[in-house]
């Protein structure tokens, strides 16, 4: 149990009704998860209102309620407080439950469209190699050290996140390196976190049914700098023209790198082949598996947090040249027939263009490429005929497929990404709706040496269609249709 006032500290209280001099047992914000002696906050959410459960939630025993406005009836023995905001309330009061952790481990946030997961999963990589107790809240998984639990989004909220920060404390951990995306600074799922450096990849196309605009997408993500202390370090992309923009109004340290500006840590990319791209960063030469000019950005993100955080540069490029690519990013197989099959979680379309561009860099006669991609449902359909255009723009042929269609009709996303094709690459496209279909044909049609990328679900072990989630794994099943193909 925990005082009820330890943890409001720091939380602005608008009104209060009743004592907050009780203990609680813990924190929900969920009605249906509420039990004996909690504190539930009431949360104004995208498809519901938390205060319509405030009387659910006493009935399952909640002694306090937070909420951003009072009930009409207040029942006795209950304590109300109110707050400006239900969510900037929990993510502070969450911190306090669980003492503050951010403040005991180096935590790094790391935003930007796309490269949140690579640079994250990587500096733990890194760190771990080095001989740190390490962290990673990530899309992939939350790591507690070598321990690994489960996640269902890139920024969880206030409650997991500081939950696994505590757990973190516990282990002994020293660095956690955390993705911080738009939705959560949003929803201030980050708000109170104590944060030793920022690091910004690059701002592109993503997220406008939720943020509506591009200008409020990027206000967003420029939150996560607005708020660093002065001790921390704000480390930016200065080859995106947002790189200097998310530096302006803050008071951290400020960093920035680059491939093609003057920066303050610079890299050139030497060679770049399928298996791995020399590089040469801060004037020494180094050796990465992960290829292609985007993962030259990240490696060296990489490194300028890695100096920032007091690793020296030598040791730093040694270890770079150890990382291995994380699951669902430029993951190939080459069939026995030379086809090469690219799995990769490119679900923007500058992810997909950068992902199509390397591919095209690194062939060396007349090979085919097949793309086989698609675009999620409820989610921003801005980007379906973009994403439409670029496949069938860059490959030689487009299989337009289902990605997770969740509660749209697939047929209705597929027209939408067909929209973007222009006249001449009409004969370039191919729709197949059923996904595990569409990967068949793609290696079908390959010829040897031919290249295949499936795009825009990477790791992902699950499709969802119709709310329903069952199993899909896109580099399974392609490694398995190649491995039984007769040609
Ligand atoms: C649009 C969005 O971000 N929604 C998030 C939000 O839920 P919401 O606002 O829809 O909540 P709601 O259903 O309206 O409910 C409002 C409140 O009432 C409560 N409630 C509801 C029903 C009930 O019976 N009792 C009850 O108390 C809910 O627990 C909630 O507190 O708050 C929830 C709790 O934190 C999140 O799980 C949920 O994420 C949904 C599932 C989601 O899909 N989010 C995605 C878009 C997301 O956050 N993605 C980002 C970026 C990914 C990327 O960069 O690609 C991420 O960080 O993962
Ligand atoms: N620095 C980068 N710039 C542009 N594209 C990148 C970069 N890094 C990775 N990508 C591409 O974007 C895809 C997604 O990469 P990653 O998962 O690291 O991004 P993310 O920001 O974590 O995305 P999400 O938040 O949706 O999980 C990769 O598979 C690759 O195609």
């Amino acid at each position: 149990m925990k005082s009820l006032k330890d943890i409001l500290f720091g939380v602005s209280l608008t009104a209060v009704s009743g004592s907050t001099s009780v203990s609680v047992n813990k924190i929900c914000f969920d009605s249906r998860l509420v039990g004996a002696e909690d504190v539930f906050i009431a949360i104004r959410g995208t498809l519901t209102d938390g205060h319509k459960y405030i009387e659910k939630a006493i009935s399952l025993g909640a002694k306090a309620i937070v909420c951003e406005e009072m009930p009409d009836t207040i029942v006795d023995g209950i304590t109300y407080v109110e707050v400006d905001s239900g969510n900037k309330a929990l993510a502070i009061m969450a911190s306090n439950y669980y003492d503050n952790p951010s403040k005991n481990l180096k935590l790094v946030g790391i935003t930007g469209t796309n490269g949140k997961t690579t640079v994250s999963s990587l500096l733990y990589q890194l760190f771990k190699k080095a001989g740190f107790k390490v962290g990673l809240i990530s899309t992939i998984k939350i790591m507690v050290d070598d321990k690994t639990y489960k996640t269902s989004h890139t920024t969880p909220d206030a409650l997991t996140i500081n939950e696994h920060l505590h757990l973190m404390n516990i282990a002994g951990v020293e660095y956690c390196f955390m993705e911080v995306s738009s939705h959560g600074i949003h929803q201030k799922r980050t708000e109170g976190l104590v944060f030793e450096g920022a690091i910004f990849t690059n701002l592109t196309h993503d997220h406008l049914d939720y943020h509506k605009t591009f200008a409020e997408y990027r206000d967003t993500k420029k939150i996560l700098f607005d708020n660093l202390p002065k001790k921390a370090f704000a480390l930016t992309n200065i080859d995106d023209k947002n790189g200097l923009v998310m530096l302006q109004n803050t008071k951290a340290r400020k960093f920035t790198y680059a491939l093609k500006s003057y920066a303050d840590y610079r890299a050139q990319i030497l060679e770049n082949q399928f298996n791995g791209q020399l590089l040469k960063i801060d004037g020494d030469e180094v050796w990465s598996k992960l290829i292609g000019d985007f993962n030259a950005y990240n490696m060296l993100a990489i490194y300028g947090a890695a100096h920032l955080l007091g690793l020296e540069k030598l040791e730093i490029l040694r270890l770079l040249s150890e990382l291995e690519n994380v699951d669902g990013r430029f993951q190939y197989f080459i069939s026995k027939e030379r086809i090469t099959a690219i799995v990769d979680y490119a679900h923007t379309p500058d992810a997909l263009k950068n992902v199509l561009d390397t591919i095209n860099t690194l062939r060396t006669g007349n090979e085919n490429v097949i793309t086989v991609v698609g675009c999620g449902g409820d989610r921003d359909k801005s980007k379906r005929p973009v994403m439409g255009h670029i496949a069938s723009e860059m490959s030689n042929t487009a299989i337009f497929t289902s990605d997770n269609p969740r509660t749209e009709q697939p047929e209705v996303i597929l027209e939408e990404i067909e929209a973007g094709v222009e006249p001449q690459n009409v004969r370039k496209i191919l729709t197949i709706e059923n996904r595990e279909q569409a990967i068949k044909t793609a290696c079908q049609l390959a010829q040897s040496n031919d290249i295949i990328l499936i795009a825009g679900k990477g790791h992902e072990t699950y499709q969802e269609i119709k709310g329903v989630r069952t199993d899909f794994d896109d580099y399974e099943i392609v490694q398995k249709i190649l491995m039984n193909l007769n040609k």
